[in-house]
């Protein structure tokens, strides 16, 4: 497919993610905003006030269904609940469209079920789609493979008030990298909760700690603490540009892969 010209369908279109992503595409010439799709029809009016009074050349539809939009796109990146996004996801299988998914907080069946139908479509799966964070993983196989022998590694994530998931996607990949370097499953290795008298620290267990604040972007830092140092990686998210620079780059990128199930590491073609 040329990916000159680009259709795009953008879910969650009235969500933080959504309506910022939109904006950016506005402004690029190769490609198009084809399809905001929002929750409910009752939405769609506030929609229109919101941006397209400001914008008057846009010339996109705004709908709360895909019935009838088969033709209107070729990617449909969603930014939106988990729910949605596997209705969507089943919508890009019938149709063969390709998928973008930001969506962060899927269960074992949902991310069973992506994995399933990449071997239909080609779809990006990312817990972060900022390129720092995307080195950070790839930092962490490093640092995991030489420290975690003698480190207790704590993932400490921060988020606005307003994010429902804990912890976040991304504290969560984390955790699987570092798992998979040391060797050990994740679900039986971490520690998500600390009250009461709750004994030493075990070994090679993995912890995670949320904190919900204000308007906080998105914080993430991997702590490897031994008794003689601490290794601090640290990534801070300044705005939701950050993320959204790669979704574009992403969407630029996958029209020309088969089928498969690709991550951010795939774009930026780091190993
Ligand atoms: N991967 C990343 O880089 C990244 C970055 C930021 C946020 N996220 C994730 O993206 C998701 C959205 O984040 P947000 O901050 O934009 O949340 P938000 O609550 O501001 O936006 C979500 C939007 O989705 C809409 N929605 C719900 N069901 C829908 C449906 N069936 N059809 C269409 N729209 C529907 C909601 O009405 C809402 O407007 C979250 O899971 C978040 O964790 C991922
Ligand atoms: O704002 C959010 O929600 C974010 N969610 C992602 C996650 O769960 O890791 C990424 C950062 C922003």
């Amino acid at each position: 497919m040329n990916n000159q010209n680009l259709k795009i369908a953008v879910t969650g279109a009235l969500g933080r993610m959504g309506s910022l992503l939109i904006k950016e595409i506005l402004k690029k010439k190769n490609i198009i905003l084809s399809l905001a799709i929002v929750k409910n029809k009752s939405s769609v009016l506030h929609f229109r006030k919101q941006l397209c009074i400001k914008n008057k050349n846009v010339n996109f539809i705004i709908c709360d269904s895909l019935k009838h939009q088969n033709k209107k796109f070729d990617i449909l990146i969603d930014f939106s609940q988990p729910s949605a996004s596997m209705k969507y996801l089943e919508y890009c299988v019938q149709h063969n469209k390709h998928l973008i998914i930001g969506t962060t907080g899927f269960n074992t069946i949902e991310n069973e079920t992506i994995k399933l139908a990449s071997k239909k479509i080609s779809i990006i799966q990312s817990s972060n789609f900022s390129i720092g964070i995307n080195l950070i993983f790839n930092l962490l196989k490093d640092v995991t493979s030489i420290m975690s022998n003698n480190s207790d590694i704590e993932i400490i994530e921060s988020h606005h008030r307003n994010k429902v998931d804990a912890p976040s996607g991304t504290a969560i990949e984390m955790g699987k990298i570092i798992s998979k370097i040391m060797k050990i499953e994740l679900d039986n290795n971490s520690i998500y909760h600390r009250v009461g008298n709750v004994g030493v620290r075990p070994n090679k267990k993995i912890g995670f700690s949320s904190i919900r604040a204000g308007n906080i972007i998105g914080e993430h830092t991997v702590m490897f603490a031994n008794n003689d140092e601490e290794v601090l990686i640290t990534h801070k998210a300044i705005n939701r540009l950050s993320f959204i620079k790669g979704v574009i780059k992403a969407a630029l990128w996958l029209p020309s892969q088969k089928n498969g199930l690709f991550n951010m590491k795939h774009v930026l073609n780091i190993q």
